[in-house]
């Protein structure tokens, strides 16, 4: 990465970071990174340790140097808020290229050794400093990654030609390419580091490190130069074509993992210098690329979406919930019951009978059985955390629980009635939630005096799996109660974003248009496989038909439903998949939907398939339209998302979800949109609002107000304003 600091300087008043260094009177000098909360690598904390090491270099009362961070955090690697910067200043001649000048001719080229004393994080660029001193030593719960490529980067500070010399090619790009992060026990037996001690020893022992290879009882080792962990070249060549063969197969809409191959590979075949300066050279040129500005905007919409105006920012602390019991142990109860489990909480599973109940623990076993069978938990963890798993088949247990979760079938008058029990049985403070995927809050709290409490802890199935937590307010819910459920769901490691309650809060209610276009276009002529290939072409993990058989048409049908009632104006209504279920077709679960599944549930095409699209556009009176016949992956593309794009505008405007980087989030963890394209947001602000909207006004002449673009979307497009911009700004600018 190349840069210049005066720039840096000039543009603010205060620095970004910086390093301290104290010489001790061993003659060690130590350099501590300091820039909170994750000791990240600024421009300034980069200079300002360069400066530190020179003048390290240049004392005669310094022997050696020791690296370390404050408070317990080593580095989490390059500032990612500095990338914008970046960019911004390489079209000026960039003058200084951190990766050589720095940190391998200043740090690893000194002519004092420097040993890494490596507590907590040592990611990305920090652990690529850690690289090149001449010794490392760490505590045990130390963690080691170059998570790069989760930004769509490469490791740009020398990692790609480290790594394989520390710890040989093939975990090198295992650590690489699935940003997979190790720690301090592992780190040392891969020969990452030299040894490991307590927190206590570390400084001590690091300080007594370089002072050993002053004085030649230990190795002076420049890591850039180590030949012993490096293969031969012919099996080095054939581990990368190997390499090269699974990222195809397993990510194949990106180039940058095929980067990283490349590059590492020139530091094999034409020297480790060589492979610095391709290293920097494509890091550069990723930097500017579109899947790295998405996966950068990924990273931050992450974090913002625990970050909720006027709830979170009002000082309140997370209440200490321990105890939770959830009402079914259907499969959406028991996923959440797992998930509470395997984060300590003790839970309580209360189901109708025994039948049912016995049911519900079987599955909440078997979910705990997978983990151990694929090696993710010990048979002595299974026990210890199913005993905290307590079945129950009335309210009497409820008195001393923290948290209801209530997730029994889709009835709004069995959801009313739970509600009331609930009030009776649990205790004032408890906190009710409900995992209603689509019923308005305030209906399901009407016959309580508990609004305040109430709340929607709404999961996706498989619920110990699915990465999101919907966590759906109402106006009377409290913002103690938010802050208590955003804090569980941090626990068990869900990202939650708030959202407002309305038919299908933001997930659902955002992608219902998404199966109804792709039923629009198979009306009218186009072929049900040919959009789910081009669907999962773009990156979705399946496409929308493989999704409705996943989900089963009875709750497709019923969830349609919904949608209809509430917004008929803009539902498109295909009879499609009634004529299916007349054929007692109910989607994989039936072993046949739109397309036949055999035992394993892969799932096969089905040629019958063409004589119900017939009969459904024969009952619909729609034909082929020669148009839509002749249209590109992208136009097809376009139609299936612009809608939901368009649904999202409108869930902005009610204030349903206050940001757009939630429904970023949103698309990625509820809906598996690929996250290179940064989000449904970010994707649709990539094309253009103008764009977007005027292909929906075209294609709404032709097929109706399913497509018609909402006032938001028109405001914003009329007016060239980003779909982010909240609405004072776009009145404003009226
Ligand atoms: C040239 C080099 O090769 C290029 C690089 O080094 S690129 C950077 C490589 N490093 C990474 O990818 C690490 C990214 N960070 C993470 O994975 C996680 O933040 C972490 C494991 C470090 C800490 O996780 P956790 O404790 O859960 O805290 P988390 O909420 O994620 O982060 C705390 C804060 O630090 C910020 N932060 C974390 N890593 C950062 C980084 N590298 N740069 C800038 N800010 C960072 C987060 O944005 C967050 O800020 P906020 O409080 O304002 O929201």
């Amino acid at each position: 990465m190349k840069t210049t600091r005066s720039r840096q300087i000039g543009e603010r008043e205060m620095a970004r970071g910086k390093t301290e260094m104290e010489v001790g009177s061993d003659g060690v000098a130590v350099i501590t990174i300091i820039n909170p909360p994750v000791n990240s690598l600024s421009i300034d904390v980069l200079f300002s340790l360069k400066e530190s090491y020179e003048q390290a270099l240049r004392r005669i009362d310094v022997k050696a140097i020791v690296v370390t961070g404050q408070n317990g955090k080593f580095s989490g690697g390059f500032d990612i808020t500095a990338f914008d910067g970046i960019r911004g200043r390489m079209t000026v001649q960039p003058e200084i290229d951190v990766s050589v000048d720095i940190i391998t001719d200043i740090f690893e080229g000194a002519k004092k050794p420097s040993v890494a004393a490596i507590d907590g994080l040592s990611l990305g660029g920090g652990l690529e400093i850690a690289m090149a001193c001449h010794g490392r030593v760490c505590t045990s719960s130390a963690q080691f990654g170059l998570p790069e490529l989760q930004l769509g980067l490469i490791p740009g500070f020398g990692g790609t030609q480290r790594l394989p010399r520390l710890v040989g090619l093939t975990k090198a790009l295992e650590m690489m390419l699935l940003s997979k992060a190790i720690k301090g026990d592992e780190a040392l037996t891969v020969g990452l580091v030299d040894a490991v001690v307590s927190p206590q020893e570390l400084l001590k022992t690091a300080r007594q490190w370089a002072l050993d290879i002053v004085e030649v009882r230990r190795p002076w080792v420049k890591t850039l130069y180590r030949n012993d962990k490096i293969e031969s070249l012919s099996d080095a060549r054939e581990i990368l074509k190997f390499a090269r063969m699974q990222t195809k197969k397993q990510a194949a809409n990106l180039s940058h993992p095929l980067v990283c191959i490349d590059v590492i590979e020139e530091g094999i075949v034409s020297g480790p210098r060589a492979g610095l300066q391709k290293e920097a050279k494509s890091f550069q040129k990723l930097l500017f690329s579109d899947t790295c500005k998405s996966l950068v905007n990924v990273f931050f919409a992450q974090r913002s979406s625990s970050k909720v105006p006027r709830v979170t920012d009002l000082g309140l602390m997370p209440r200490n919930i321990k105890k939770v019991a959830i009402l079914g142990g259907g499969l959406m109860g028991s996923g959440i019951a797992t998930a509470l489990l395997l984060s300590r909480y003790t839970v309580i599973l209360k189901e109708v009978n025994e039948r049912f109940l016995q049911s519900g623990i079987g599955r909440v076993k078997a979910n705990l059985h997978n983990r151990v069978k694929k090696g993710k938990m010990t048979k002595e963890k299974f026990d210890i955390t199913i005993s905290r798993l307590i079945g129950v088949l009335d309210y009497e247990s409820f008195k001393d629980v923290d948290m209801v979760i209530e997730a029994v079938i889709e009835n709004i008058s069995l959801k009313q009635k739970i509600f009331a029990d609930l009030e009776r049985y649990c205790s004032p403070n408890c906190i009710l939630a409900s995992n209603t995927s689509t019923i308005d809050l305030s209906l399901i709290g009407e016959k309580t005096n508990s609004m305040d409490r109430i709340i929607g802890a709404h999961f996706f199935s498989p619920a110990h799996i699915m990465p999101l937590l919907e966590i759906v307010r109402t106006q009377k819910t409290s913002p103690q109660v938010i802050v208590d459920l955003l804090d569980v769901g941090k626990k068990i490691r869900k990202t939650p974003i708030v959202v407002g309650s309305c038919t299908g809060f933001a997930v659902n209610r955002m992608f219902f248009p998404y199966p109804q276009a792709a039923l629009l276009l198979v009306d009218h002529g186009l072929d049900v496989y040919e959009i789910d290939h081009i669907v999962t072409k773009f990156g979705m993990p399946m496409g929308p038909f493989r999704l409705a058989d996943l989900v089963g048409f009875g709750v497709a049908m019923a969830t349609g439903m919904q949608y209809l009632e509430n917004f008929p104006e803009r539902c498109y209504k295909s009879l499609l998949i009634p004529i299916l279920m007349d054929d007692k077709r109910a989607g994989e679960a039936s072993s046949k939907g739109f397309y036949i599944y055999d035992n394993k549930r892969k799932p096969t095409p089905d040629p019958e398939i063409k004589k119900f699209v017939e009969k459904a556009r024969t009952m619909a009176g729609t034909t082929s339209d020669p148009k839509l016949i002749k249209l590109t992956e992208k136009d097809i593309i376009e139609m299936v998302f612009f809608p939901v794009v368009n649904e999202a505008c409108r869930v902005l405007d009610e204030g349903i979800a206050v940001k757009t980087s939630d429904l970023d989030i949103a698309s990625i963890m509820g809906m598996g949109f690929p996250p290179y394209r940064g989000g449904i947001m970010f994707w649709a602000e990539s094309l253009g609002t103008n764009y977007i909207y005027s292909r929906l006004v075209e294609w709404s002449k032709t097929y109706g107000d399913f497509f018609k673009p909402c006032s938001y979307l028109e405001q914003r497009a009329k007016r060239g304003i980003s779909l982010s911009s909240s609405t004072i700004q776009v009145k404003s600018h009226l």
